[in-house]
C-alpha cells in the first residue's frame, strides 16, 4: 500500500509540477462534471412532473438537465485541451527523469546486466503511461465518485437499487488478476522485446546492412524478428484473453442483477422510479466500464512508476553504497596505484573475470597490458576508472582506497580511449572537444589534440574543416573511416593534458602496427618527461611491438595475473610473454 502511495505521489506531482494550470483545469473537469450525477434525478422529477401533468417541476427539470449538461460539456471541452497538453508536458518530464537517472549512476552495471536491462526496458516500452498518468488517475477517481454519488442519490430515492452495488463486486475483485496478469506479461516480454529492438536496430543500421547482405542474412534475420515480435507479444495477447473472459463474465453478472432489480421495481413503483433506476443503471453501466479501463491504464501507469522509483533507489543504493567517496584526488602520484587482492565477477557469471590480482602501477610508470581475448584487460581498466568496484580486495591511490574519492574527480583527473569509443555524431571541433568541456569550443586545443592522435590531416579532408558534422544521416554530414573515427577518439581522450592515469584500452586496433607503435613511442616520451607529477600510462595492445615502449608489461592470464616485469625481465624469463613475443615477432620477418 505504501508503495502504491509513493507511486501515486511520484505520478502526480511530476505532472502538476510540469504543468501546474492545466493540472488545475483537470481537476476541476473532473468535479464540475460530477453535477451529471444529479441527471437521473431530474429525469424522475421530469417524468413524475408529466405524469401529475405539472409544469413547474417539468420546466425545473428541462432547465436543470440543460444547465448540468452545458456544464458538463464546456468543462469536458476546456480539460480535452488541458489533458493533451499535460500529458506532453508530463511526458516530457518523466523522459527527462528517466534519461537523467540512468546516466547519472556512475557503474556501468545497469547498462550490462540483463535484469536491470529488463527493467529499463519496460520503463521505456511504458513511459507513454506515465505522461497521462494523472488524466488516468483523475478520470478514474471520477467514475468512481459519479458511481458512488449515483448510488447515493438513487439510495435516497429507492433503497433497493443499492443491490446493484453487489453487481460491482466482482469487477472490483477481477481489476486485482487483472492487474496481475498484464505485470507477469510486461515482466516475461521485456527480454523478447529487447531482442526485437535488438533485430529491428540490425535490420535498419547501415553497419549490420553490410554483413546482412554479403551473407544473405536478410531473410533469416527478418523471420527471427517475426518470431520474436510473435514471441514479445503473447504474453499480452494471454493476459488480454484472460481479462476479456473475466470482463464478460462481470458484466454478465452486472447485466443479470440490474434486470433482476428492474422487475422487481417495475411490479410496484411509480413509472418516474423506474426511468430513474434504467438511467441510474446505465450512468452505472457505463461508470464500471470506464472505470475498468481507467483501471487498467493508472494500473500501467502505476507499475511504471513502480520500476521508475525502484531506478530511483538502485541509483541512490550504487550511490550510497559504492560511489560515497568525496575525497579529491591528489594532484600528483608519490607511490602509485596498487591493486591488493583485487577479484571482480559480473553479476549472474559463474566465474570470476578477474583473481586475486595484486601489484603495484608505479607512479610515473608506462605499463603494459597484454593477455590473450578474455583474459581481464578490459575489466581491470573498468575498475581502475572506477566504472566497476572490486567485488573483493581493493584499489590504493597512494594507500587511499579508490572508492573514497570522489568518482566524478578521479575519472576528471584521468583519461581513457577505447576500443568500443563512442561515436558522438556532432561537428568535428564538437566530438573532440567533449573531452575536456571547458575547452569544448577551443579551436586550437582540438587541433592539438588531433595532432596528439595523428590526426592533422583530418582537418584540411573534411569538406567544413572542424565545422564539419559527422554522421552521413545528418544534412551536410559525412562518416569517416573506422581508423578516421578512432583518431576522432583518441584526440578526444587527449584533450586532458596532464590526465593522472591515462588509458589507452586498444584504441587503435583500426591504426597500422608502425602507426600504433610511433603514437605510443610518441605517448610514452611525453609520459616520462611528465613523469614528475607521477602519471601513470597503461597501454591495452595485443601488438608486441608496441607492447615493448611500456617500462613494465603485466601479463593476463584467465583472470590471473602470469607474468609482470620489464621486456627485458620477461623475455629473459622465458615464459608465457616471451613465448608470445617470439610468435608475434616470427610473424613480422
Ligand atoms: N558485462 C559483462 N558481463 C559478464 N561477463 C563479462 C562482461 N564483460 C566481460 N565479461 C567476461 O569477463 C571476462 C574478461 O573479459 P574482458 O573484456 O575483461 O577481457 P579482455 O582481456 O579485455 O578481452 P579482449 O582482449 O577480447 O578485449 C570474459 O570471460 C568475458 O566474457
Amino acid at each position: 500500500m505504501r508503495e502504491v502511495v509513493q507511486q501515486i505521489f511520484l505520478l502526480t506531482g511530476t505532472a502538476v509540477r510540469a504543468s501546474p494550470g492545466r493540472a488545475a483545469i483537470c481537476l476541476l473537469e473532473m468535479v464540475g462534471t460530477l453535477i451529471t450525477v444529479l441527471s437521473p434525478l431530474w429525469l424522475k422529477v421530469l417524468v413524475d412532473g408529466a405524469v401529475a401533468h405539472d409544469r413547474g417541476a417539468i420546466v425545473l427539470a428541462v432547465v436543470a438537465l440543460m444547465v448540468s449538461a452545458g456544464v458538463a460539456f464546456a468543462l469536458t471541452l476546456a480539460g480535452n485541451h488541458a489533458r493533451i497538453g499535460l500529458a506532453e508536458r508530463a511526458g516530457f518530464e518523466f523522459d527527462r527523469q528517466i534519461a537523467e537517472l540512468t546516466s547519472r549512476i556512475p557503474s556501468l552495471e545497469h547498462q550490462e546486466r540483463a535484469d536491470y536491462l529488463d527493467q529499463l526496458e519496460v520503463i521505456r516500452e511504458q513511459r507513454s503511461a506515465l505522461g497521462n498518468a494523472l488524466r488516468f488517475l483523475l478520470v478514474l477517481v471520477r467514475s468512481m465518485l459519479f458511481s458512488v454519488a449515483t448510488l447515493v442519490v438513487a439510495a435516497t430515492v429507492e433503497p433497493r437499487l443499492l443491490i446493484v452495488m453487489v453487481a460491482g463486486l466482482p469487477a472490483l475483485i477481477g481489476t486485482r488478476y487483472r492487474y496481475r496478469w498484464k505485470s507477469d506479461a510486461e515482466q516475461a516480454s521485456a527480454a523478447r522485446w529487447r531482442l526485437t529492438r535488438h533485430l529491428g536496430e540490425l535490420v535498419t543500421s547501415a553497419s549490420a546492412g553490410m554483413e546482412l547482405r554479403i551473407f544473405n542474412l536478410r531473410g533469416e534475420i527478418r523471420s527471427r524478428l517475426r518470431r520474436s515480435v510473435d514471441a514479445a507479444g503473447a504474453p499480452y495477447v494471454a493476459a488480454d484473453r484472460k481479462s476479456a473472459l473475466l470482463s464478460f463474465a462481470e458484466s454478465a453478472f452486472f447485466l443479470l442483477v440490474a434486470g433482476l432489480v428492474i422487475g422487481w421495481l417495475v411490479l410496484d413503483s411509480t413509472p418516474g422510479t423506474v426511468a430513474l433506476a434504467i438511467a441510474m443503471l446505465a450512468g452505472l453501466q457505463s461508470a464500471a466500464v470506464q472505470s475498468a479501463w481507467m483501471a487498467a491504464h493508472a494500473a500501467d501507469s502505476l507499475r511504471t512508476a513502480g520500476r521508475l522509483l525502484w531506478l530511483r533507489s538502485y541509483a541512490a543504493r550504487v550511490a550510497r553504497e559504492q560511489y560515497a567517496g568525496t575525497l579529491r584526488p591528489p594532484t600528483e602520484l608519490r607511490e602509485g596505484i596498487a591493486l591488493e587482492g583485487v577479484s571482480f565477477r559480473y553479476h549472474g557469471a559463474e566465474s570470476s573475470s578477474l583473481r586475486d590480482v595484486s601489484l603495484v602501477l608505479p607512479a610515473g610508470a608506462v605499463v603494459a597490458l597484454v593477455g590473450e581475448n578474455g583474459a581481464g584487460k578490459s575489466t581491470l581498466v573498468k575498475l581502475l576508472t572506477g566504472l566497476y568496484r572490486p567485488t573483493g580486495g581493493r584499489i590504493l591511490v597512494d594507500g587511499v582506497d579508490l572508492t573514497e574519492f570522489d568518482v566524478e574527480a578521479w575519472r576528471s583527473s584521468g583519461s581513457a580511449a577505447f576500443q568500443d569509443y563512442a561515436k558522438f555524431e556532432f561537428s568535428v571541433r564538437e566530438s573532440v572537444g567533449v573531452g575536456l568541456l571547458r575547452s569544448f569550443d577551443d579551436a586550437s586545443a582540438v587541433r592539438t589534440a588531433l595532432h596528439r592522435a595523428a590526426a592533422d590531416e583530418l582537418e584540411g579532408s573534411l569538406p567544413a574543416g572542424l565545422a564539419t558534422q559527422l554522421g552521413p544521416t545528418w544534412e551536410g554530414g559525412v562518416d569517416l573511416s573506422g581508423g578516421q573515427w578512432q583518431k576522432v577518439a583518441l584526440a578526444r581522450a587527449l584533450m586532458r593534458q596532464e590526465p593522472l592515469l591515462l588509458v589507452f584500452d586498444e584504441p587503435t586496433s583500426a591504426l597500422d602496427a608502425p602507426t600504433e607503435h610511433a603514437l605510443f613511442e610518441r605517448y610514452a616520451a611525453a609520459a616520462r618527461a611528465g613523469a614528475t607529477r607521477g602519471a601513470i600510462t597503461l597501454l591495452v595492445t595485443h601488438r608486441f611491438s608496441t607492447v615493448r615502449v611500456a617500462d613494465l608489461i603485466l601479463v593476463l592470464s584467465d583472470g590471473e595475473v602470469a607474468e609482470y616485469g620489464s621486456h627485458e625481465e620477461l623475455i629473459a624469463a622465458q615464459g608465457h610473454y616471451a613465448a608470445l613475443y617470439h610468435l608475434q615477432a616470427a610473424g613480422y620477418r
